[in-house]
């Protein structure tokens, strides 16, 4: 029976890493596959892993329509076995429905991959949509670490470091920046929660409690 899958985590877990793996051994079987993503870090129509992997993949814009466009295929005498989706947090509600029907109408696996929540905690539109659509959701278990060890469960964006709260849902970015660029830092509830960040702490721990007693 054909499933549509959600394989979820922070960023830097390995998400598309997977993705690619799951496309490899797929294909290696004879199996017929897509890849689709949405504004990878890496450009327009490719799917990147930090791991140095990279395929082409059909960008899904706005306008995208899943059921229309396997259709278009599957009827010029295409075969389509399954459907791999990264960056499906960026996808919209209708197009994770549309997904839904691909499997249950036409047997086709679809396998996606995505953060759940933003910067602020929010689950994005395609990750609400695939916790309330998939038949599995698959929580990674490579764990990506907080700078304090524990294991880290929530996004942040970052101006030189330092969390920020305010911004767009989107903006795309990375995890190993510039100062003073945006960037990402996954970190554990606690250390979000507290705005703590692996530059801040380290400030905190450099900054003395008392000024020093003159005289
Ligand atoms: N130099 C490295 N050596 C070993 N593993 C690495 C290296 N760089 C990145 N990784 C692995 O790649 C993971 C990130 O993979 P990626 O697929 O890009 O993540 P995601 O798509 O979830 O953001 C990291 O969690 C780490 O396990
Ligand atoms: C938390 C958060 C992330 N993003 C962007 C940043 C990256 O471009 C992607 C996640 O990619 P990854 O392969 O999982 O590392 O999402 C965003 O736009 N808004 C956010 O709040």
């Amino acid at each position: 029976m054909a499933e549509l899958v959600f394989f979820s985590g922070t960023m830097d877990c390995g998400k598309s890493t997977l993705a690619l793996q799951m496309d490899h051994n797929h294909a290696a079987r004879g199996r017929q596959g897509i890849i689709f993503t949405r504004h990878d870090r890496a450009g327009t129509a490719t799917i990147s892993s930090r791991l140095g992997l990279r395929a082409d993949a059909v960008e899904v814009g706005d306008d995208f329509e899943f059921q229309a466009y396997v259709v278009h295929l599957l009827s010029a005498g295409g075969k389509v076995d399954y459907l791999i989706c990264d960056e499906a947090q960026f996808f919209s509600a209708a197009q994770i429905d549309q997904l839904a029907r691909i499997v249950d109408e036409l047997g086709i696996d679809v396998f996606t991959f995505g953060i759940t929540t933003d910067f602020r905690t929010k689950l994005f539109p395609g990750s609400q949509r695939l916790i309330e659509l998939a038949d599995r959701v698959e929580v990674l278990q490579v764990e990506a670490l907080c700078w304090c060890g524990a294991r880290a469960t929530h996004n942040a964006r970052t101006v030189g470091g330092v969390m920020v709260v305010e911004g767009a849902q989107v903006v795309v970015g990375d995890v190993a920046v510039n100062e003073d660029e945006i960037g990402y830092e996954v970190l554990c509830r606690r250390h979000h929660r507290r705005r703590l960040t692996a530059a801040t702490s380290r400030a905190a721990v450099l900054s003395p409690d008392v000024l020093p007693f003159e005289g």
